[in-house]
């Protein structure tokens, strides 16, 4: 979704010629390719910045992702000539009675590893409680829950939320379904309505890729032939980028397995998924970005969602690593949002 801007545009290519000539050009080219399905040598070589993984199972080996290099590489510069939502423009579907921490985490988390503009479509008692956290995000209250809808109502009521939200769909670089938003069954259904007009990546947990591979898969999690069962899972549910998430967060998009296992934090406080999706969010944009303006050779089909999943899990590890050094026990998920910017700092400068 969303057109990339000309001057931008410009810019990467500019940085792509001149990336082309530099010696580096060559071991990128095998992380791109690497990552990428169909690549001239199937992914079966080896290289320092892709390293076989242990757990390797029938599918393939889980190849230990370059994350570094990946976030340097789609992190768009700063450029003075750039105008507003060049850099992004994020919008979070999530918020509801209950849950108002998830979506504000998420949308801020956006803002903080870098998009310009950050939206939430959420309940209508969800909205002013996240309006109240942070003037920055722009929040839509536009969600509906049973108990505030009568039966006769559901159908009408649910496809003018759908007509209101596809209004906004096509100004966004990346959505992000889910944070906090419970499981009221009339906000699913309206909530499958907007998916279906905008396909979206999958982030699971443990509970919810469980209640993924027994309703896909039709079985139970087997952590022997963990990476034949992700990549399955991502064949049958249409070709959709899947991010496990755990010790390591293993990533696949149907064709290959990546995971990133940099060490973050032992602190498991609830809303690091939620960082996690506002960062991934960022970074497949910036990763639409960075491919189509650096015209990839054409058996390189490198999936943007799989790069955004490698950037985002080291972006959240980093600062959650950092935020534990400060916060010991105490590590709340605003302390991990606190580092966002130096962490992204310490890999990717802003001057550079
Ligand atoms: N401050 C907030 O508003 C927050 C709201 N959240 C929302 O809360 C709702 C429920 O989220 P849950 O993550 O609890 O949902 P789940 O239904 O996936 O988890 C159910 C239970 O399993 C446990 N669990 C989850 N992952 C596990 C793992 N890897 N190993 C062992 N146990 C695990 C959880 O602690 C929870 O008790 C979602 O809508 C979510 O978006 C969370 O995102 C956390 C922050
Ligand atoms: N066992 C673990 N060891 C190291 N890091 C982990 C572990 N489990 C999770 N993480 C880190 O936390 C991130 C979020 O995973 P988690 O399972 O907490 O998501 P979640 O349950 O959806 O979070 P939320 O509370 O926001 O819903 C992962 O991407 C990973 O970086
Ligand atoms: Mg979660």
């Amino acid at each position: 979704m969303g057109a990339c801007p000309h001057a931008w545009q410009h810019q990467l290519q500019h940085r792509g010629r001149m990336w082309a000539a530099s010696p580096a050009f060559r071991r990128q080219l095998f992380l791109l390719r690497s990552l990428a399905p169909t690549c001239a040598d199937g992914g079966r070589a080896s290289s320092s910045s892709l390293r076989p993984h242990a757990m390797s199972a029938a599918a393939g080996p889980v190849y230990e992702a370059d994350a570094e290099a990946v976030v340097r590489r789609i992190t768009p510069p700063l450029d003075r000539a750039r105008h507003k939502g060049q850099a992004g423009k994020i919008a979070i579907i999530g918020g509801c009675r209950e849950y108002t921490g998830a979506p504000y985490f998420a949308a801020i988390s956006a803002l903080k590893v870098g998009a310009d503009l950050s939206h939430v479509f959420c309940t209508k008692d969800a909205a002013t409680v996240i309006k109240s956290y942070s003037p920055e995000l722009i929040v839509h209250p536009i969600l509906e829950e049973s108990y505030s809808v009568r039966d006769d109502e559901r159908e009408s009521v649910s496809s003018s939320i759908l007509t209101e939200v596809i209004k906004w769909v096509e100004r966004f670089d990346c959505i992000v379904v889910g944070p906090g938003l419970g499981r009221d069954s009339f906000l699913m259904d309206c909530v499958s309505n907007i998916m279906r007009h905008a396909r979206q990546a999958n982030i699971p947990n443990v509970y919810e890729y469980k209640r993924l591979v027994q309703k896909i898969l039709n079985c139970e999690v087997n952590e022997e032939n963990a990476s034949e069962q992700l990549t399955a899972l991502c064949q049958k549910i249409g070709g959709v980028t899947i991010m496990k998430k755990g010790k390591a967060d293993v990533i696949s998009d149907g064709k290959k397995v990546t995971q990133v296992s940099t060490f973050g934090s032992p602190r498991r406080c609830g809303g690091q998924g939620d960082i996690l999706s506002g960062s991934v969010a960022v970074f497949s944009s910036w990763a639409r970005h960075f491919l189509l303006s650096n015209e990839q050779p054409k058996e390189t089909s490198v999936n943007p969602m799989v790069l955004g999943c490698i950037a985002g899990s080291l972006l959240l590890r980093k600062a959650a690593a950092l935020a534990f050094e400060k916060n010991k026990r105490s590590t709340v998920t605003t302390d991990i949002i606190e580092f966002l910017g130096q962490s992204l700092e310490d890999i990717c400068p802003a001057g550079r």
